[in-house]
This record gives structure tokens, sequence and C-alpha cells, in this order.
């Protein structure tokens, strides 16, 4: 059967991974409410559409921090990506080159920050957890601004891992031969050792992540870097207006992907209140359950700069590597281009509130 949809990828990638891993990518934290109500929130907003418009001419064409991309659609970090294709993240960035568009790669890749690099036609950031041990993070930034990368991203919602019951229950360990090669292996200690009732990822990150930084500790990363840097899991207004004034270049509306505070806000409907705070002083971007041109469109028309997509990335990875990535972003992209026909706005800029119901 053909691949006509990102849940395509889905269904296809569910069949080829053993049944932990697959947990792992599709699991969420505590009763997964948060999971499910990032996609719900997109699925309650219904379209206006205007008709008689010329919409011959269409583009989806746009820019973050001065890089050209495609579509305003990226691929959120996501760690250990080895795990489910053998290239891992020089597949996911050849991908993201071949259409466009914009890879995020995690600190936890399991490719060095310069073989995804030298694969890359298309911008890349990089994500960071704030480890205690601040030179290891420095090391990072030099090195990801020597390989060519645009921005740094520091996530920000996930101080402690989130309860995930399925990983817990799996006892789920990062397979034996997949590292997190940009970090020294002490620093994810226990990842290969599976124990039943705990997870090895909530494990090394209670070892080794700074849960005390502050505000005030931003400061310091800025002075490692003249990169662009961007927090990743801002949910509220109040967050949004600090992160403006201490001078964050950008924003990622985010509650990841379900996986951190079960309960929390889906992140599209915490969008507004964002946009609103930010009032255009930084590119704000969302992540979590875009998975049609259709939830695009909302999320653009609602304010954001652009979209993130995580676990579907991965599906298409897992089932056909820098060929799925592309496809699947080339497929969201004529998604949202074929939307925006529909609706009658035929240029990015005609996306607004007017769109939505
Ligand atoms: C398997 C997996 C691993 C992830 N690893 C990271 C990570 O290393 N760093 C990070 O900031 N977010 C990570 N995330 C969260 C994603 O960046 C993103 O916020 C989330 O997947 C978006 O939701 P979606 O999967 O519904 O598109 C991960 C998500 C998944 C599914
Ligand atoms: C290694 C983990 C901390 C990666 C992550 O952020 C996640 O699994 O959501």
């Amino acid at each position: 059967m053909s691949i006509v949809c990102a849940d395509d990828y889905r269904s296809r990638a569910r069949g080829l991974l053993p049944a932990p891993l697959w947990d792992f990518i599709e699991g969420g934290s505590g009763d997964e409410l948060t999971v499910d109500a990032n996609r719900l929130a997109f699925d309650r907003i219904s379209l206006r559409p205007r008709v008689l418009v010329d919409v011959s001419e269409r583009s989806t064409a746009t820019s973050v921090f001065g890089a050209a991309l495609a579509s305003p659609i990226g691929i959120a970090p996501t760690a250990y990506q080895r795990m489910l294709h053998p290239e891992g993240e020089v597949a996911t960035a050849r991908g993201a080159g071949q259409a466009g568009g914009l890879f995020v790669v995690s600190i936890f890749a399991s490719r060095t920050l310069e073989e995804i690099a030298a694969a890359a036609t298309g911008p890349l950031w990089l994500q960071l957890y704030w480890l205690r041990q601040r030179s290891a993070l420095s090391r990072l930034v030099a090195r990801a601004e020597t390989a060519g990368y645009q921005a740094l991203v520091l996530t920000v919602d996930a101080p402690v891992i989130g309860k995930r019951l399925r990983d817990l229950r799996n006892g789920f360990a990062i397979d034996a031969g997949v590292r997190a090669v940009n970090l020294d292996d002490a620093l994810t200690e226990g990842k290969h050792i599976s124990t039943p009732g705990t997870s090895a990822i909530a494990t090394h990150a209670a070892a080794t992540f700074d849960t005390s930084i502050t505000w005030a500790d931003l400061s310091w990363l800025r002075s490692t870097t003249a990169l662009p840097l961007v927090l990743k899991g801002i949910l509220t207004a109040e967050d949004a207006e600090l992160a403006v004034a201490h001078g964050v270049d950008g924003i990622i509306v985010s509650n990841h992907g379900g996986r951190q505070l079960d309960g929390a806000i889906p992140a599209m409907r915490a969008l507004p209140e964002v946009v609103a705070a930010v009032a255009g002083r930084v590119p704000v971007l969302l992540d979590g359950g875009v998975r049609r041109g259709r939830d695009i469109l909302i999320a653009l028309a609602s304010g954001a700069d652009a979209v993130l997509i995580g676990r579907p990335a991965l599906w298409a990875l897992t089932v056909d590597g820098s060929d799925g990535v592309a496809h699947l972003l080339s497929m969201l992209t004529e998604e949202l281009s074929h939307t925006m026909a529909l609706t009658g706005r035929p240029k990015l800029a005609d996306l607004d509130p007017t769109v939505l119901a």
C-alpha cells in the first residue's frame, strides 16, 4: 500500500520495531493525557474557507534566523536515532536537506555533530539539556559553531524526566552499540542497562541534568556563544515574557510531545497566549501533535512562524531512512499548500486568525 499521509508511516514503523522501542517513541508520561490532547487541540479547530480567490500561485517558502526553508516545517530534536535506522541522524539530516527543511539535532544524537553537518544541506540547530558538567556544554557549543550549526535550543521542560509508564514497565534501555557519541560515556552511564521498573533514560538524566538552573543562569550559556538561543518548552505568557526579557532569540511552544508534565496544556492551546505575549519580538515555533498540513496551517494562522515534528520523522526514518524523511517533509509541505488553496489563502502572509473557527 502506498504511503499517502504521516500516519501511514506510523503503521509501517510499528510493524518494524520491537515493542519496547515502539513504546519509547510513542509513549508519553502518566496517563498520556497530554499526548492525546496535543492532537485533539488541532482537531477541535475548524477552518473558514474563502472562495473565488486566485490560488494558482502558492508559496510555502520562508526563513528562520536568515536561513531559507522550503516550508515552515522542521524536525524536532529526538535522542538516539540509530536505534531506528543504522545511519541515524545522518539520514535525518540528509532527508531534511533534500526537502529544504530545518533539523534540530539532540544533545543525545547517536552520530557526531560533524558527521551530521557533513550530510546536511539545510540548516541545523543543536538542542541542549543543561548538564551539571558545564564544561561538556561549552565544548559542544564550540563544536556546533565550528561545524556550522545556526542556533542553540535549550530544552527547559525537563529538569526531571516525566514518569513514562511504558518505559518503566518495559525496563527500557538503549540498544547496545548506540551511544550519545557527542558526550563522554560517563554522562549517559547505565543507558544500556535494563532494570525492570526503571527507565535507563530517566536514570542517566537524573545523574547528569542540573535541576537547579533558573533564568539567571541563561547569561552563562549566552556568554559561550554568539549563536541565537532558542528556549524549547514554553507554555505560558508569563514565561514567554521572561524569555524575551532575558534576551532569548526564539521560543518553541512545546510540552515535549506529552512526555514530560502529564496534564500540561496542549501546545496548540498554549500558542495564542505565547504569541500575544511575544508580540512579534522573536520567532515563535510550535511542536506537539503536528501530523498534517491542516495542523500546520492552524498553527501558522495562530501566529507560529514554523512548526517542528517529532514522532512522524522517527516513523519515516524507521521505514525508509533519508528518503522517508524527505518524502514525509515534502508530503506535509504539499498538504499545507493544498490546504492553503482550499482555504483561499495562497500566501503564508494570508494565514491569520480569520481562517480559524
Ligand atoms: C523518542 C523521542 C525522543 C525525544 N528526545 C528529545 C530530546 O533529546 N530533546 C528534546 O528536547 N526533545 C526530545 N523529544 C521531544 C521532541 O523534541 C518534541 O518536543 C515532540 O516529539 C513533539 O511532539 P510530536 O512527537 O507529537 O511531534 C523527544 C521525543 C521523542 C518522541
Ligand atoms: C534521552 C531523553 C532525555 C530524551 C528525551 O528528551 C525524550 O525521550 O523525550
